[in-house]
């Protein structure tokens, strides 16, 4: 069985435990209570490379990352640095991350928030509205093409942003088919889990200009986001290098830096 494979076998156990507690129409109900949704597109489309900062407590990859303690801390740290979105993990079995990681980052933080994980079915997305995001991330090799299509309406007729991932052409292809206006190329392999960074150059180009283009994976640093910004990147979206970072403030703060100066290139409309 391949990681995703095992990884969505998983969520869909963990979905259905969380479902048989509390049941569609009641998670349906606190996401009407919830307050609106921000509009993610629109500040990822902004001036600048956008930096999607990650709070990613494991990862299959590579096992323990950090120990983050209070993730609200480190999401405020990140606000602090400039940070134009946050992204929280909420897998459980292999990201160690939760809706609790999530609701304590929305209390602090004033900036879109993603809810990253394995969308499996409309359930999942009232969950995240419910707990405050305003983006959730919908990858495409884990979904047929009517599922991705009918997530993504649901996500948008929820008022929320979906960042649709692919990892190749054909992915992408299928994105657009689906009505992706957000689609984030990640470089990460998930049958490998090998990064490779010019997956983004080699796919981002086909896509049309107004799709908001997102680099997902593999940003160490400020020459990272630049290489990403000269492919055509409106924004990127770090995790890794940002939890094992020294100073996370200061990490993201020089990131956005290097996104927002006048010679950084992005992408024209
Ligand atoms: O990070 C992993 O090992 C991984 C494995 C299988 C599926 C997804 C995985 N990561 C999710 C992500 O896409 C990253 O958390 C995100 O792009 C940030 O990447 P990085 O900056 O390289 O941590």
């Amino acid at each position: 069985m391949s990681v995703l494979d095992s990884i969505i076998d998983g969520v869909r156990q963990d979905v259905a435990a969380r479902q048989a507690q509390c049941e569609l129409q009641a998670v349906k109900e606190l996401a009407r209570r919830a307050p609106a949704p921000l509009d993610a597109a629109a500040v990822l489309r902004g001036q600048g490379i956008s930096v999607i900062a990650e709070v990613k407590r494991a990862s299959p990859s590579r096992g323990a990352l950090a120990d983050i303690g209070d993730p609200a801390e480190l999401a405020a740290a990140y606000a602090d640095g400039g940070a134009h979105a946050i992204s929280v993990l909420t897998e459980e079995r292999r990201f160690h991350g939760s809706l609790a990681d999530l609701d304590a980052v929305r209390k602090v933080v004033s900036v879109p928030v993603l809810r990253k994980d394995f969308i499996v079915g409309p359930y999942q997305i009232h969950e995240a509205r419910a707990h405050g995001a305003d983006i959730i991330l919908l990858i495409v090799a884990a979904l047929d093409q009517s599922t991705l299509a009918a997530l993504l309406d649901r996500t948008e007729s929820l008022g929320m942003t979906a960042l649709v991932e692919v990892h190749t052409t054909e992915e992408a292809d299928r994105a657009l088919a689906a009505g992706a206006s957000v689609i984030g190329v990640n470089a990460r392999d998930l049958k490998t889990l090998e990064v490779d960074r010019d997956n983004f150059s080699r796919i981002a180009p086909g896509l049309p200009p107004e799709v908001v283009k997102i680099a997902e994976s593999g940003v160490r640093g400020p020459a990272d986001l630049m290489a990403y910004a000269g492919a055509g990147a409106d924004a990127v979206l770090v995790g890794e290098g940002l939890v094992t970072a020294g100073d996370p403030r200061v990490m993201v703060s020089d990131l956005v830096a290097a996104g927002s100066h006048p010679s950084c290139p992005k992408p024209a409309r």
